[in-house]
């Protein structure tokens, strides 16, 4: 982020072919976004969205292709620029919202007015003394985005973010991503839901 609060990182994904277990899933898929872009991963169950996005996160090595941040190698630049969602929601059942999400802003050097913001854009204010193991599926989901939120960093990969939102969560994850835009902010997703996020581009894998 500059000075003026702005993400500036791109990304681009050239040619990538991409196996798991030995087998190739993916072949040629190519996807570039400027900041303020989003990506939505479409495709039937078993298509390569979420070997997609660990490629992209740099966790996962194209047998070919390149993906780059700002020009910049995902193996490199990829724990740095990204903050990854993935199905699993990764709270602590022991933890409360409040603690889940204030240790996402130490670790990521914000402050607690900025925890109290992720708590309010997600709705999830009201449940900060609430164990994470006694939350619903769709409040867990939504502590696991408030810890999105709080990352500061440029490109969000989520992998299925409103699977378990109900149609308020679905309009506050809608908000929270225009405002990441809106500062510059990359996001790519995949998702089995229709999701309206104005001016995304829509790419079907394994089409
Ligand atoms: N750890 C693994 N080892 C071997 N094969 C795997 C592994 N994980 C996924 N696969 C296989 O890779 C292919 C792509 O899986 P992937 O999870 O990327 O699909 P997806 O499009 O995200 O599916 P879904 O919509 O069901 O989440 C599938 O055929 C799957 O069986």
């Amino acid at each position: 982020m500059d000075a003026s609060g702005q993400y500036s990182t791109d990304i681009r994904a050239e040619a990538l072919t991409l196996s798991r277990g030995g087998r190739i899933v993916a072949d040629g898929l190519s996807l570039a976004a400027d900041p303020g872009g989003a990506v939505l991963l479409t495709g039937r169950n078993g298509a390569g969205k979420t070997t997609l996005l660990r490629a992209l996160s740099g966790l996962l090595r194209p047998e070919a292709g390149t993906v780059t941040f700002s020009g910049a190698p995902a193996r490199q630049a990829g724990p740095m620029v990204t903050a990854w969602l993935g199905h699993a929601d990764g709270l602590k059942p022991g933890e409360t919202v409040r603690e889940a999400v204030d240790f996402a802003a130490a670790l990521h050097g914000r402050d607690l007015v900025a925890a109290d913001s992720a708590l309010e854009a997600l709705a999830i204010d009201a449940l900060d003394e609430r164990p994470c193991g006694r939350l619903s599926r769709g409040q867990s989901r939504r502590v696991a985005l408030a810890r999105v939120l709080l990352s500061g960093r440029p490109v969000w990969l989520l992998d299925e973010p409103a699977g378990p939102l109900d149609a308020a969560g679905r309009d506050l994850l809608a908000q929270s991503v225009a405002s990441h835009r809106a500062q510059g902010g990359v996001v790519i997703a995949a998702t089995h839901q229709p999701l309206d996020w104005p001016g995304a581009q829509v790419m079907e894998i394994g089409a």
